[in-house]
């Protein structure tokens, strides 16, 4: 019965007749011994019962209207949910037949009507118990398989999540390290963290944090290591150390703890930041440094330079800012190309370095500009002791590309206190500083004064002014006559700029010309001189004045950036005027550059028919050798040998070997800044073909040129 107890307390009997007056005693006399009794009247009935009524045997009637016993219980041994119920077949046929058959339906056993009750009783409590008993042993071998492939679902899935979670740990791009917090060994280490900490994989279960060499290194890094992960919290510590090539791994660690079992495991995880690290690095640099040539760059400057004031106010001491610019850098760029330009960059930044004192600071502040802020200084001396030696590292020639290049610097130099008590003011006194060296002349150097600053305001004020100068109609071209010093006919006139300024008058060329250059507008001054200039001449040619060429300067700028072809040869389309009565004064400085820039437009414009000649000859460095490689139709001497001249013998040789070289070149030699009889005698001695200057006449407004033509031609024709 234990096993009856177990499935369902009281044993459940479904009798299935259809002659209620047969069941009344059996129902009773059951019930009375403890079953639950179920009946149904007929076959359809009790199958259709069967899920609900779950007996533990069946009573089935034979003869039944509808489906009989025999196929009642055949439909219910074919249902799989039936199958094991036991079926006692009740009958009044005693015939051998009916009992085969009940048996071949799936019946255990047959009882004949009249029922011996006892027999009844004992035949039903047979069939219950070794139904039920059977039933619970297959529930519970069900019950077993289920928990067997329950544990060996959950073993397979446990083999591959560790196989899932083994690979996670092995290939993770960063280090996983897993050890006991309280010994300190270590329980597990991914090959990445090996690597990383230089251990050997094979010796990981002997080995504890304290052996690890590289966490002594991070000031007892196996200690932070331990406090991190026993803290709990996921937090990044930054670690670097020196790998044995030489650079640096830049670490990020990060840990927690866990107990597993009894021991509570301490997890790191470390982070490879180096790249991260080197590329923060690589972006501070280059916000503080210039790019090009590696100097501090004007942020890094003045904050040393701040830096350096503090100290100078604390050490009651000085501070000087040098400012600089290359003399003669445009024009190189411009010639040459950028990567000459940037190439003498890169080596003036060099020899800067090498005069620098240990706590100078040189940087370049962008295109040609450079500073030097130093220190610590007792007086101005030592400031313009640097500032000689900068121009004595700059003097000799850079060797670019196979090229000699000069690129001499004008310095402006501040000084603190005096000067501006802060960076900026610093600054902007040595810029007005540097002005004034450059105004001077090259290769020099200028302390700032207030007077410099009261000059420089002019100059401010006087570069406002120029905006809008050549549409407001105020540039006004004057004429210096050039005059053939064997017959002393005039063969030329020089077109000089000058600004008809609405309150100064008239202002020289040297004042601003350099401003319009410096914001890039001579080049559209310079096509309104060549306009007005081959407009002025063509305008004498048919007033009768014929034969005098006009000479027009060109700038470097204009001749490198300012499409000089294209500009000379609209000014002729425009005025009419013949190619052959224009002469172009190119600068030495500009023709210094002996690049394949220079050579193709020098071969174009001598194309279009034009004259071009050298002007101010002998202020640059070149040697005399390099007028050869040029199509130049003539040289000026400058003015500053003709002056010098007739005192200084070595000038008077240049003179002469310049002359004979022109002479030999088949060069039309014309001499500027004639002052007196005596420098014309020397230069008529010397076989100078041309000469201009104020012992003729100084340069003059168009009217008075043209009245002077004018009277000249009337001489010459009555003559
Ligand atoms: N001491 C002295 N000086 C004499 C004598 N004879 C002439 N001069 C001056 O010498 C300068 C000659 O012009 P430059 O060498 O081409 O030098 C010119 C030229 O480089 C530049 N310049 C003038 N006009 C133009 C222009 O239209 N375009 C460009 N790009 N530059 C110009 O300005 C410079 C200065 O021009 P200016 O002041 O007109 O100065 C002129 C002229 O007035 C003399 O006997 N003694």
């Amino acid at each position: 019965m234990s096993a009856i107890a177990s499935i369902n307390t009281i044993p459940r009997v479904l009798i299935v007749d259809d002659n209620p007056n047969n069941l009344g005693l059996i129902v009773d006399h059951l019930e009375g011994h403890g079953y639950e009794v179920l009946v149904a009247l007929g076959g359809e009935e009790a199958l259709e019962r069967m899920p609900f009524a779950k007996p533990d045997l069946i009573l089935l009637d034979v003869m039944m209207p509808g489906i009989d016993g025999f196929e009642t219980c055949r439909r219910l041994k074919a249902d799989a949910e039936t199958r094991d119920i036991p079926v006692i077949f009740m009958t009044a046929l005693s015939d051998l037949d009916s009992k085969v058959s009940a048996f071949a339906a799936g019946g255990v056993d047959y009882v004949s009507k009249p029922f011996q009750r006892e027999e009844l009783l004992a035949r039903i409590a047979s069939h219950v118990v070794l139904y039920r008993s059977q039933r619970a042993l297959s529930m519970q071998e069900a019950r077993l398989r289920a928990e067997v492939a329950t544990r060996r679902a959950a073993e397979i899935a446990l083999r591959e999540s560790e196989v899932r979670y083994r690979r996670l740990f092995e290939t993770a791009a960063d280090g996983i390290m897993v050890f006991d917090l309280d010994s300190g060994r270590v329980v597990d280490a991914n090959l990445v963290c090996c690597q990383m900490l230089e251990i050997e994989r094979e010796g990981l279960g002997a080995m504890s944090l304290a052996d690890i060499p590289l966490l002594h290194e991070q000031n007892d890094g196996s200690e932070v290591l331990a406090t991190l992960c026993r803290d709990g919290q996921a937090r990044w510590e930054e670690w670097s150390w020196r790998r044995p090539d030489g650079s640096t791994l830049s670490v990020e660690v990060n840990g927690s703890s866990y107990l597993a079992g009894e021991s509570l495991l301490g997890q790191c995880i470390l982070r490879d930041v180096t790249p991260r690290k080197q590329a923060e690095a690589k972006i501070r640099y280059m916000a503080l440094h210039d790019t090009l040539t590696g100097l501090p760059n004007r942020t890094m400057m003045m904050d040393r330079l701040n830096h350096q004031i503090t100290e100078a106010r604390r050490d009651d001491r000085k501070v000087a800012l040098l400012l600089l610019d290359l003399d003669n850098f445009k024009t190189i760029n411009d010639s040459l190309g950028h990567f000459v330009g940037d190439a003498l960059l890169e080596e003036v930044a060099t020899r800067l370095r090498s005069v620098l004192r240990e706590n100078d600071v040189a940087a370049r502040l962008g295109g040609d500009e450079f500073v030097i802020s130093a220190g610590g200084l007792h007086g101005e001396e030592e400031a313009e002791h640097i500032a000689q030696r900068v121009l004595e590292a700059l003097k000799p020639a850079f060797l670019i590309e196979g090229r000699s290049l000069n690129a001499t610097s004008s310095i402006g130099i501040s000084m603190y206190p005096q000067d501006g008590k802060e960076a900026h003011m610093l600054l902007q006194a040595a810029d007005t500083a540097m002005y004034k060296a450059k105004k001077s002349g090259r290769c020099q150097y200028r302390l700032f004064s207030q007077d410099l600053s009261i000059e420089a305001d002019r100059w401010h004020s006087l570069s406002n002014d120029l905006h809008g100068a050549c549409d407001r109609g105020e540039f006004v071209l004057y004429y210096q006559p050039q005059v053939a010093i064997g017959t002393s006919k005039v063969v030329g006139t020089e077109a000089l700029l000058r600004w008809n300024h609405p309150k100064l008058g008239i202002v020289e060329p040297s004042l601003f010309i350099p401003l319009l250059e410096e914001n890039g507008r001579m080049i559209e001054v310079g096509r309104w001189v060549l306009t007005e200039a081959c407009h002025q001449n063509a305008e004498w040619q048919a007033r009768g004045i014929t034969g005098v060429r006009v000479a027009v300067n060109i700038s470097a700028q204009q001749f490198y950036r300012g499409d000089i072809v294209s500009s000379v040869r609209t000014a002729l389309e425009d005025t009419g005027l013949e190619a052959r009565w224009l002469e172009l004064e190119l600068t030495e400085s500009l023709t210094l550059e002996d690049s394949e820039a220079t050579h193709r437009i020098m071969g174009e414009l001598k194309a279009l028919g034009v004259k071009l000649s050298l002007d101010d000859f002998g202020t640059g460095w070149s040697s005399l050798g390099y007028l050869r490689h040029f199509p130049l139709d003539g040289i000026k001497i400058d003015r500053s040998f003709v002056r010098d001249m007739l005192e200084d013998q070595n000038t008077a040789a240049i003179v002469q070997s310049v002359l004979d070289l022109a002479r030999q070149l088949n060069l039309e030699c014309i001499a500027e800044g004639v002052e007196t009889e005596e420098q014309l005698a020397h230069l008529r001695d010397s076989h100078c073909q041309v000469m201009q200057g104020y012992l003729c006449r100084a340069a003059m407004p168009p009217e008075e040129a043209a009245a002077f033509l004018n009277e000249y031609f009337a001489q010459n024709q009555a003559a």
